[in-house]
């Protein structure tokens, strides 16, 4: 197949200095003499495969999170084609160091590592002036990933270094799902930040502001809101990473004006199904048959019981008889429907049977007197689960199943070894972070990585394709539908989810899924499966070097 040369109007340096145009050493003699480049590089020639080999070395040799972090942020800034490739070809061992866990240490020291540009930083002061800057943005771009960094992972307000957050999640949605990066524009709403020790920093790269709240604060998300419809007027808005207060609210007050999800609610929410539903299908059960016990009564805990409210009303229980099956609980313990303040989401699954929690709401009383046989975490708050709550637990289930999903690693709830030692390895387990495997009876047990990753790259795509005006339940419930029926649980494996290896294609079948689910509701005319396809490709990329002629 003969690739058609592609008119490039860069040369000399500003040809090596895009990323997405560069080739470095890979650069045939032809185009070196064509675009000027023959006094820049030496006479070496390299391969794509030369370079991806070269570049994961030297990832690999840097020491730590942050260094590994910093070395793939340097690549992508370099070259795109060999970042991508890289991450393609060895996505299990370059996943934790792009997304989590190492994301976290590159959000932590983001302002001290800023080199280069990339997204866009939206500061509250130049509201007015959001749609001039936009004006400056690339054209096509399809899917915005924005962020006010106020609950980056479980490590809280990170103001304008939460901008790691959108970059990295937009790597997975190229790698996972082939989007194609150009498409895509990582956002970060800088609001200021009540973080005052970074807000001090003389480092720090934002805006030197406490955070701005209510009206204020709705003033910039409507005025950034406004100007990417302009700007791009079938733009798909991704929400990442918002803190409690604004996350739910947020997508109740957008997600009808413009396709949009919150991951943390969401994408969270389809990939915890999933699991479950793998996992008590692996049982011999139904989902209707567990009793559910969530930790983490904010947006994320309450997305997870939503979704699984409904695929429990799916399997034929009413939507009252479903809520029973739930325990939330947050920093006062059980939530009832007698405490005030409690959020429309929580009130569904706020516990009627107040009487009967009168001795302890805490989540280790209450869980001794429920008897869960699920119990999720998303606190945000390491090591929540203690040994007496995960033993009680497992003395009254054959095969609990815990769920640690707060990230980083040093935030999950507990750890899987010592899950796994607390139930005589009986448990199902996983987690949000990566975790090694846990010997059981002398045998490696693979921990699954519960995380949205497995859900929101094939979301994206499939709702971008679909051209669908929202994002629906049906669509996140197909997403989850989907990563459940690929669960090794359910071919004769042992992990509850595939392994990381398998993202892309399964970020494919989720695509596929979705999309179908926004035609059966009506959200999009109706699409033949090749339509469909061609639209999937007219929204993909390869990372691959073609040839280019002077434009
Ligand atoms: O980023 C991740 O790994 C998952 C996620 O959305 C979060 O923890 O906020
Ligand atoms: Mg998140």
């Amino acid at each position: 197949m003969t690739t058609t040369p592609r008119p490039v109007g860069k040369r000399s340096m500003a040809l090596l200095n895009d990323p997405f145009l560069n080739k470095g050493l890979a650069f045939p003699p032809s185009e070196r003499a064509a675009f000027g480049l023959n006094d820049l590089l030496p006479a070496g020639q390299r391969t794509l495969e030369q370079q991806v080999a070269l570049a994961r070395q030297h990832v690999l040799d840097q020491q730590g999170d942050l260094a590994r972090n910093t070395a793939l942020r340097g690549l992508q800034d370099e070259n795109e084609t060999v970042f991508y490739a890289l991450l393609e070809s060895h996505l299990a061992e370059m996943m934790p160091l792009v997304y989590t866990p190492a994301v976290g240490e590159g959000c932590l020291h983001f302002s001290e590592t800023w080199r280069k540009p990339r997204g866009l930083f939206l500061a509250a002061p130049e509201r007015a002036s959001f749609k001039d800057i936009l004006a400056q943005a690339p054209d096509g771009i399809r899917l915005v990933i924005v962020t006010d960094g106020e609950r980056i992972l479980g490590l809280g307000d990170l103001g304008a270094n939460g901008m790691g957050i959108p970059i990295g999640k937009l790597a997975l949605y190229t790698a996972c799902a082939g989007i194609n990066p150009t498409m895509m524009l990582p956002v970060t709403l800088d609001v200021g930040t009540d973080n005052q020790p970074l807000r001090e920093s003389p480092d720090y790269i934002g805006w030197r502001h406490e955070r701005l709240r209510g009206a204020d604060y709705d003033a910039v998300v409507e005025a950034f809101v406004s100007a990417i419809t302009e700007r791009w007027p079938h733009v798909l808005l991704h929400w990442e990473d918002f803190a409690n207060r604004n996350a739910a609210p947020l997508l109740a007050r957008y997600k009808h004006r413009l396709p949009s999800f919150n991951d943390d609610i969401e994408g969270t929410a389809a990939i915890a199904a999933a699991a479950m539903l793998a996992g008590v299908k692996a049982k011999g059960e139904k989902l209707s048959d567990q009793r559910i016990a969530l930790a983490g009564g904010g947006s994320a805990g309450c997305g997870i019981a939503a979704l699984l409210l409904k695929a429990m009303e799916d399997e034929g229980l009413s939507r009252s008889e479903a809520a029973k099956r739930f325990y939330l609980f947050d920093r006062q313990g059980l939530l009832t429907s007698d405490m005030a303040d409690l959020t429309p989401a929580q009130k569904v699954f706020a516990r009627t049977d107040v009487r009967q929690h009168d001795q302890g709401r805490d989540l280790e009383s209450a869980c001794a007197r429920i008897h869960p046989t699920i119990l999720v975490g998303v606190t945000g708050k390491g090591g929540l689960f203690s040994e007496g709550l995960v033993r009680n637990m497992a003395s009254h289930t054959k095969r609990p199943m815990v769920f640690p999903l707060s990230n980083p690693t040093r935030f999950a709830e507990a750890t899987p070894a010592d899950i796994m030692k607390w139930t005589d390895g009986r448990a199902m387990v996983s987690t949000g972070s990566p975790f090694p495997p846990v010997m059981v009876d002398g045998k490696p047990t693979t921990i699954a990585q519960t995380n949205n990753a497995y859900v929101y790259p094939g979301l994206g795509l499939g709702a971008l394709a679909s051209g669908a005006g929202s994002v629906s339940t049906a669509m996140l419930m197909a997403a989850a539908r989907t990563v459940a029926d690929c669960s090794p649980l359910l071919h004769g494996g042992a992990n509850m989810l595939p392994p990381a290896t398998d993202m892309a294609a399964i970020a494919r079948k989720v695509a596929v899924a979705v999309a179908q689910a926004a035609m059966a509701e009506g959200l999009c005319p109706p699409l033949t499966e090749n339509a469909l396809e061609a639209r999937i490709k007219a929204l993909s990329w390869k990372p691959a070097y073609g040839p280019y002629v002077p434009a």
